[in-house]
């Protein structure tokens, strides 16, 4: 066994706090982490989920890799009798190394749709045998042509009463399915969003479970024409699919009937919301992010850790080179992103317990608060991947010419990671769904209604709305985080009413209300970005109330002031224009700002450990606990297929040849 690198072992010795202390904050307790830590052991011991390193094998060989580890996790997860979906959930991470794997859909949406959505009796005929995996679903409900206007998806379901089935088409090449993961190779069942029609009427939007491969054969049944959609920026994978379904019929008791039923003789029954039809997307809205908090957290790990080890430059003459870390530039670069890391780790828990809070109500037949929760979900989701998904950018390039080696499981990262700008919801048009709520929620309170929940700022609208801004005293206390808070609350409240004007200024125009909200689309955005940010910094605020142990407090207060302010900084225009800030406050900032990476610097390496990503996990040459990054980056390099010979046949072809011509 190699020796620990000596910077990362000082690094460790000088933290100020234990970070196993932290570590179990995190995770929720320290039972809890003791159990994660077992359920992850379980499979890095396995021999049958030995790693092989992806960046060497062909896609089929990555999709048949992966086939084989779900598999075998199925059977596992029962024999460990490990059945809570938070315990399946790290289990499943950690066998594939945190890559997106063929039985997420099964696992993400199709299970859970079921759950939701099927009726009792249609639990007991489907789940048990997709929790079996004989039935392997997906979520089929993007197409060619929409993705984001699901209300304008083409697939139709027309119910046949003679035969009491419907009759499933794709009636245009703009209707055929497209993306869904695990539909391409590996799924016989998908769950079909289709447009319902029955006794001659379209009903929109609802779900349907459609039988796609033979269960004996896996073949394609008839009427359906499926497969894989080829290579993508990344999710190698994961067979993302097409699907075409022409005249396919299905017993009317496969059109998921918990809220929306279709009588036997076809006639129709509404749902108490014909919103609940979008409820695993809420969900899995909520998971994303989580994920955001992990992605990023995983990539400063790695380029914090990195940046312990590696030494570049004269910082003083005639001095031995610093660690990178030590440069205030690389501080800057990092620190923030550390502190997000942080900050999304709680919103990503505040999240989970919202949304199972919230579906709790909706199962006792509550839907009162299922507005909020979808903006919540919708919002937050967008504001932690953009952030992210940046972040992990910068992470890599903060790690050099190595950052851009696959070894530094940076690029894996990245390209796992960046489509959940995308998908489960496009980004902008989330923004759009948040601003939607909250210039609703603006109207309300200024009509005196009496807001709730994380909106309830706009309740003192009314209140600050005859002050002209100037002469509102400026409000910001830079060292204290709930006079942050405070601020992130004015902001966003002030732009919601910049957003909310503007709409009604396009309106005073006579533009149609259509026209008006597609005028006011920066302004809307802009205005549910400001939303989620007090969000993240009033969450991370009320964390730092329930730490109990003082070293942990005390370098999370720092790193909650350093997300706050650096946030000021980047929006300072709006915090200025809002009267919020002074110019002599901005430069003070900056200082406060300076002051913290220096507070935070000595506790960085444990502040990244306390994340607690094992090597296997991390799958970085770049972030291995030891530091010892040059011996295994050469290491690493000898095995890359290349190298399988001295020379290449390459040069006997082509270069051998030319060479005698000449
Ligand atoms: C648990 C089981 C145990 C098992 C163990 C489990 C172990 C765990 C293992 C797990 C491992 C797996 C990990 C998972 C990996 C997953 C990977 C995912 C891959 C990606 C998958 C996908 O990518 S899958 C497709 C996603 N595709 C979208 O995401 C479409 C976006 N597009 C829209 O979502 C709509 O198109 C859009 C824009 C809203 C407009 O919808 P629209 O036109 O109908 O609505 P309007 O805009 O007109 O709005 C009308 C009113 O509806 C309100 N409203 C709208 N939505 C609402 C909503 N959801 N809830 C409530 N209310 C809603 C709105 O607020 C308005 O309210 P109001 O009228 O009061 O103002
Ligand atoms: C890796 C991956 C996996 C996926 N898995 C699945 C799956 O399992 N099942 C499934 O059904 N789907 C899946 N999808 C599809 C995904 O859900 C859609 O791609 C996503 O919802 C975005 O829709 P779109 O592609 O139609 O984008 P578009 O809506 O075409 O977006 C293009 C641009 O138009 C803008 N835009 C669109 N509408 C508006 C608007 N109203 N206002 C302002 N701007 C607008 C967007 O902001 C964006 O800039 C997957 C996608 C990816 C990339």
């Amino acid at each position: 066994l190699a020796a620990m690198n000596p910077d990362i072992c000082r690094e460790r010795e000088n933290a100020t706090f234990n970070t196993e202390t932290l570590t179990n904050m995190l995770d929720g307790s320290a039972e809890k982490t003791r159990r994660r830590r077992e359920i992850e052991s379980l499979v890095i011991n396995d021999p049958d989920f030995q790693h092989d390193d992806p960046n060497f094998m062909s896609r089929s060989e990555r999709y048949d890799a992966a086939v084989k580890k779900s598999s075998q996790m199925i059977m596992k997860l029962r024999d460990y009798g490990i059945s809570d979906p938070e315990e399946i959930y790290f289990y499943k991470r950690c066998v594939h190394r945190g890559f997106s794997e063929p039985l997420d859909l099964h696992l993400g949406m199709f299970l859970t749709t079921l759950l939701n959505q099927a009726s009792p009796t249609q639990l007991d005929t489907f789940f048990t045998p997709a929790w079996n995996l004989e039935i392997v679903g997906t979520y089929a409900q993007t197409e060619l042509g929409h993705g984001t206007h699901i209300r304008k998806l083409e697939t139709t379901a027309t119910y046949d009463p003679s035969t009491q089935e419907f009759v499933l088409n794709c009636p245009t090449v703009s209707s055929i399915k497209w993306w869904p993961g695990g539909l391409g190779k590996t799924s016989n069942h998908a769950i079909v969003l289709a447009q319902l029609y029955t006794l001659g009427k379209c009903h929109g939007l609802h779900a349907f479970i459609v039988p796609i491969r033979c269960m004996k054969t896996h073949q394609p049944l008839p009427g359906v024409t499926v497969g894989d959609i080829g290579p993508k920026f990344g999710f190698e994978e994961v067979d993302n699919g097409y699907l075409k379904l022409e005249n396919v019929r299905i017993p009317r008791e496969n059109m998921l009937m918990k809220y929306a039923q279709v009588e036997p003789d076809g006639s129709y029954l509404k749902p108490p919301s014909d919103k609940l039809t979008y409820g695993t997307m809420v969900f899995i809205r909520a998971m994303i992010v989580g994920e955001s908090a992990r992605a990023l957290s995983k990539s400063c790990t790695i380029a914090i850790r990195y940046s312990a080890v590696r030494h570049q430059s004269e910082l003083r003459p005639g001095e031995p080179e610093p660690q990178i870390l030590d440069y205030q530039a690389q501080q800057y670069k990092l620190f923030p992103l550390l502190a997000a890391a942080y900050a999304f780790t709680f919103v990503g828990q505040y999240m989970s317990d919202t949304y199972h809070r919230i579906t709790g109500h909706i199962n006792q037949g509550d839907f009162s608060q299922l507005p909020e929760l979808h903006a919540l979900a919708a919002g937050l989701k967008a504001f932690t991947t953009w952030t992210a998904n940046a972040g992990i950018e910068v992470c890599r390039m903060a790690c050099g010419g190595h950052g851009y080696l696959c070894c530094s499981g940076l690029p894996d990262i990245y390209v796992t990671f960046t489509p959940t700008c995308t998908y489960e919801g496009e980004n902008t048009v989330m923004m759009l769904q948040t601003a939607r709520f909250l210039v609703k929620c603006y109207r309300q309170a200024r009509e005196g209604q009496q807001l709730s929940g994380t909106v309830s700022y706009l309740n003192e609208q009314q209140r600050l709305q005859p002050q002209p801004v100037s002469s509102r005293p400026t409000v910001v206390n830079i060292n204290d985080l709930a006079s942050l808070v405070e601020a992130y609350k004015l902001r966003a409240a002030k732009l919601v009413e910049v957003a909310a004007k503007s709409l009604q200024g396009e309106l005073q125009r006579s533009i149609s209300q259509e026209d008006a909200w597609n005028n006011s689309s920066i302004e809307l955005v802009r205005a549910s970005d400001a939303h989620c940010h007090y969000v993240v910094v009033e969450l991370f605020a009320a964390k730092l109330s329930e730490i109990s142990d003082t070293a942990v407090h005390s370098v999370l207060n720092t790193l909650a002031l350093l997300y706050a302010l650096h946030g000021i900084t980047l929006n300072s225009g709006d915090f200025l224009q809002a009267g919020l800030l002074s110019v002599p406050q901005l430069s003070q900032i900056t200082q406060r700002i300076k002051a913290l990476l220096v507070e935070i610097r000595p506790n960085a390496v444990a502040l990244v450990d306390s994340f607690d990503y094992n090597d296997e996990m991390l799958n970085s040459v770049l972030g291995r606990y030891d530091g010892n990054v040059y011996e295994s980056m050469f290491e690493w390099a000898k095995r890359s297929p290349l190298n399988r010979t001295e020379v290449h046949e390459s040069y006997y072809k082509y270069m051998k040849p030319l060479r005698s011509k000449l």
